[in-house]
């Protein structure tokens, strides 16, 4: 079976007025499908921008990469992938519903089937009932969960996530990395996902990928060895605590107090 993602060697130094950034140096790295990968490591290390190469937001200087057999950016025009930002990113003057229709509008998809795939997103996502709300009507974490339909409704089989939850508080944040957890388990798909927070990374993923930076690289790839099914009560158990040791220990190992 061949991957869903995979990276070998590949490099990526931006030009700077202040010299060379080396962003990302020999990353050697395979994502297969049904995989939950997150990308975790201190600031710099280059997360975001391993994300916007698989996204083909951003080029490589080196080195290779496919994306479902394709190019990134075969893989882009073929919307292969959601992508879903920091910020959930929703056009204010457009209501919930017809945020999530401008892609399937961009598409060329019939309105019939536009309605369709937003009435089972949004149940997917439970925000039915909210579609003809403005973004501002809704909480962070509800713009967010209408962000996330949004991605899902162009029907991609690879999720790619930046922070998604990164501005939410504790609480809200745990109740969607659930929510999360269950919709990946439903749908089966490739997500990945960045995050700075040690416990979302173990509690949603199969893979955890520990960058550390100058230059960005990988330090640690952890398998999670934790059932595929679980709940948020699986944080207090030994099996969990034993994983974000390990990536803390990562962590730790791969940043500088200098900054
Ligand atoms: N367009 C760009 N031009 C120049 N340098 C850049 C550019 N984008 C990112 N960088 C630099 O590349 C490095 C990696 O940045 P990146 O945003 O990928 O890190 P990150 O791990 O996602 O950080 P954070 O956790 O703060 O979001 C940083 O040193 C950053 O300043």
């Amino acid at each position: 079976m061949s991957s869903v993602i995979d990276i070998e060697k590949l490099s990526l130094t931006f030009q700077t007025n202040d010299g060379p950034v080396h962003a990302l140096s020999e990353i050697d790295l395979k994502i297969e499908e049904g995989d939950f990968v997150s990308f975790i490591g201190p600031s710099g290390c280059g997360k975001t921008t391993l994300l916007r190469v698989i996204a083909d937001l951003e080029q490589p200087t080196d080195g290779t990469i496919s994306v479902n057999g394709m190019t990134p950016n075969q893989a882009r025009l073929a919307r292969a992938y959601g992508y879903v930002f920091q910020a959930a990113a929703l056009y204010p003057w457009r209501t919930i519903e017809n945020n999530i229709a401008l892609p399937l509008e961009i598409m060329g998809l019939s309105r019939a089937e536009q309605r369709e795939r937003i009435k089972r997103n949004m149940e997917l996502v439970n925000l039915s009932g909210f579609e003809k709300k403005y973004p501002w009507q809704l909480s962070g974490g509800m713009q967010q969960r209408a962000s996330i339909a949004r991605a899902l409704a162009v029907e991609p089989d690879l999720l790619l996530m930046d922070e998604p939850f990164g501005a939410l508080d504790e609480i809200v944040r745990d109740h969607l990395n659930d929510q999360l957890h269950q919709l990946w388990e439903k749908t089966n798909k490739t997500v990945v996902f960045v995050t700075h927070s040690i416990p979302e990374a173990v509690y949603l993923s199969t893979k955890i990928v520990v960058l550390c930076p100058r230059p960005g690289r990988i330090y640690d790839v952890i398998e999670s060895d934790l059932p595929r099914s679980r709940t948020l009560d699986i944080r207090e158990t030994p099996e969990f605590l034993k994983i974000a040791h390990r990536v803390r220990e990562g962590l730790k190992a791969g940043h500088s107090y200098e900054d």
